[in-house]
């Protein structure tokens, strides 16, 4: 199996429940809910997207021929000293990471002393395995993994409110602004909406905030 993979880069996560955690970001090439070129955008199923997620020629970026040759590159990116208290974490996005992320990338993680997260939309089966799985609902996609650790809801979206995922079995909720011309008025109402429903938790971009990757 050959990965293709956008970029690789260490940083801060910066949403959801690990925000504040230093982690190796892969981002995977390709989605199957937009294509990525802007001419796109319009017909595409999800219409928001935030990120550049095509092609191999982003920084570490490339085409990896076996599982040891990416998890090597995602290693050689950890620039964190080594402590006992902390694991190496990598979180796995793109794009869409369910559609590469193999069971032979998962163990050569692991094997590499990795902690595995998975940043995904959510119509595919994820491997075995994975540490933490963070779905992201998008109206209009069929939704497969019904259970994991996070759902990430971006908000507001119209044919996606809050109430159809709060069954399902994650273990924390989180509505996430929608990110574009009106994020300001987004993040207004997201606050809103958690504050009367508190199931929610508020999830920020907090790396956009910061001004790093
Ligand atoms: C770029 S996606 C890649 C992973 C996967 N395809 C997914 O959608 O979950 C990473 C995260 O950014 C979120 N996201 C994308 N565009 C956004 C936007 N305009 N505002 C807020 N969050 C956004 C996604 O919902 C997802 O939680
Ligand atoms: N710092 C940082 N945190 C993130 N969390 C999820 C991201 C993503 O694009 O999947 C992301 C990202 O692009 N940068
Ligand atoms: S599913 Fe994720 S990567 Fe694909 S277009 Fe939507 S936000 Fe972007
Ligand atoms: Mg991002």
């Amino acid at each position: 199996m050959t990965y293709q993979v956008k970029e690789i880069f260490y940083t801060l996560q910066g949403e959801g429940s690990h925000a504040g955690r230093p982690a190796v970001f892969c981002r995977f090439a390709g989605c199957n809910l937009w294509n990525g070129r802007e001419s796109g955008r319009g017909k595409a199923i999800c219409q928001f997207c935030d990120t550049d997620f095509v092609g191999t020629n982003g920084p570490g970026g490339g085409m990896f021929r076996t599982a040891d040759a990416l998890t090597d590159a995602i290693s050689r990116a950890w620039s964190g000293l080594a402590s006992p208290r902390a694991k190496r974490f990598v979180v796995c996005t793109g794009g869409e990471p369910l559609m590469q992320l193999d069971t032979a990338l998962v163990d050569a993680l692991h094997d590499a002393g990795f902690e595995i997260a998975v940043e995904t939309n959510g119509t595919k089966p994820a491997p075995p395995g994975l540490d933490w799985i963070c779905v992201s609902p998008k109206a209009g996609a069929e939704l497969v993994l019904t259970s994991g650790d996070e759902l990430k809801l971006v908000y507001p979206q119209l044919a996606a409110p809050p109430a159809l995922f709060e069954d399902l079995d994650f273990t924390h909720l989180r509505l996430q602004p929608m990110d574009g011309p009106d994020v300001e008025a987004n993040t207004k109402s997201a606050v809103e909406y958690c504050l009367q429903n508190p199931q929610w938790s508020l999830s920020l971009q907090t790396h956009k905030y910061l001004g790093i990757a």
